[in-house]
């Protein structure tokens, strides 16, 4: 049978090892699919070292590449949400099937991207855009297609956990350990999307869109970083049996669906907690198999390789195959999408850890936990510290489940007393039961 030809569009981390595992593998890769997947071009600004091209036709322009008439499937792995669209609506233009990283891309252009898909009847494949090496959109979509899911949770960002990680054991500093993920190829482009969880907000859209059946809704995902975390919160709430990681949550309830991101406590006995480095973990809790975890490397060129080239492998299967019986782009039918309403973050429940700095001085204790209780907010733990020579000592409370709502007036109110300096820090507690 004639080989597969695929279109490499850029070749940096994602691109080079995707590059690297389809000339690796390509023997067992045919025995998989039953017939070869060649590399019939490459568009790169420049060469990569760690890629031999000899023999590949290299251009310099990645449109050269979806014009190609030779070329079956793309391989958009340039990264961003302006030129890539353009690549990727040509391609589809032109009758090629397209396999992305980009979670950026598919996340807040998604809908219109599947639409075109969907008229040219070829297919969109996106595995590596989530959780790196993890394959957990064809767990969603496929493995668990027999459940009604009630909820998903996880650590999807790599660089994030890495961080987070590295402040907690080995007490380094933030902008160190974000130098070395940008050096290890795990950062965007732009690395406030990972420290500001834009990157985590986008992957949880895709996730909640497979798991729930609704449309990509990125702008309505609530989203928060690790940014603010110091080292401090790490240490307070690893005394207080917590690790602190960023979560992304995507739930349903009887008024409407969770879509947040935001750093998390986590006890220390939850598999979640344990989840360290670059490694990702997802938890999707089903009707029918209870819950279930995946884990692995959330970022890097081999690890998201992995799944950009099963990806490709998947569409090449298909191409033999009946294109009315693909699997749908956002699992559910296209037109069978529901409009159920993503809840405001204000209607969320969740318990609270709370880390303020205040005077030690008598009745300062006594003034919050009174403004906690008119809010309806009990008290689960509280630790308060002496410092030395110093009468601004921490205070870190830990509260038992309350909406989000009455945790902003209360907050409010507690900054605004004279004996409390600055801001209130929060950080959501979540059991995961
Ligand atoms: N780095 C990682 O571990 C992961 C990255 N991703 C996603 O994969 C995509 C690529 O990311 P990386 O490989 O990390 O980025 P990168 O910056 O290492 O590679 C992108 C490459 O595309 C090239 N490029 C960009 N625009 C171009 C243009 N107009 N013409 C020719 N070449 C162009 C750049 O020169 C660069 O070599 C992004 O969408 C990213 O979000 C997804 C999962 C993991
Ligand atoms: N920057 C991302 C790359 C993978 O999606 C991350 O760190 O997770
Ligand atoms: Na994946």
């Amino acid at each position: 049978m004639e080989p597969v030809k695929v279109g490499i569009c850029g070749l940096g981390t994602v691109g080079s090892g995707s590059f690297n595992i389809l000339l690796k593998n390509a023997e067992e890769i045919t025995r998989r699919v039953g017939r070869s997947i060649v590399i019939e071009q490459v568009g790169a600004r420049r060469d990569n070292d760690t890629c031999d091209t000899a023999g590949i036709n290299v251009t310099r322009d990645i449109f050269d590449v979806v014009n190609n008439p030779e070329i079956d499937i793309v391989l958009e792995l340039i990264g961003g949400t302006g030129v890539a669209k353009e690549l990727v609506m040509t391609a589809l233009e032109n009758g090629k099937h397209v396999v992305t990283a980009n979670k950026a891309l598919i996340a807040e252009h998604g809908n219109d991207i599947f639409a075109k898909a969907q008229e040219k009847g070829v297919i969109v494949a996106f595995e590596a855009a989530v959780a790196g090496g993890i394959p957990i959109i064809k767990a969603v979509r496929e493995g668990l297609s027999a459940n009604r899911i009630d909820w998903l949770a996880g650590i999807i960002n790599g660089t994030g956990n890495f961080i987070l990680t590295e402040m907690s054991e080995k007490q380094r500093n933030f902008d160190d350990v974000l130098a070395e993920a940008q050096a290890l190829g795990y950062a965007e482009a732009d690395p406030t999307f990972d420290v500001e969880g834009i990157d985590a907000a986008h992957k949880l859209t895709i996730l909640a869109s497979i798991a729930f059946g609704i449309p990509l809704q990125f702008e309505k995902t609530y989203t928060e970083g690790i940014s603010r975390i110091t080292a401090e919160d790490v240490a307070f709430a690893d005394e207080l049996g917590y690790a602190v990681k960023h979560l992304g949550i995507a739930r349903r309830t009887k008024q409407g669906i969770e879509l947040r991101v935001h750093p998390t406590l986590i006890a220390h006995k939850h598999l979640l907690a344990n989840v360290n480095g670059v490694m990702n973990a997802i938890m999707v809790q089903g009707d029918a198999v209870g819950p279930t975890l995946t884990y692995g490397a959330g970022a890097g060129a081999l690890p998201t390789g992995s799944s950009v080239v099963a990806d490709v492998i998947d569409v090449a299967r298909t191409l033999t195959a009946d294109p009315t019986n693909r699997v749908p782009h956002l699992a559910f039918q296209a037109d069978a999408l529901s409009d159920v309403e993503v809840l405001p973050v204000e209607e969320i429940e969740c318990g609270f850890f709370l880390n303020m700095t205040i005077q030690d001085r008598a009745g300062v204790l006594a003034n919050i936990t009174q403004i906690l209780s008119n809010n309806g907010i009990s008290i689960e733990s509280l630790i308060q510290r002496e410092r030395e020579g110093s009468d601004l000592v921490p205070l870190v409370v830990m509260t038992h489940d309350v909406k989000e709502r009455n945790m902003n007036a209360a907050i409010a109110a507690i900054e605004a007393l004279p004996d409390v300096a600055g801001v209130v820090q929060r950080i959501r507690v979540e059991n995961l039961a």
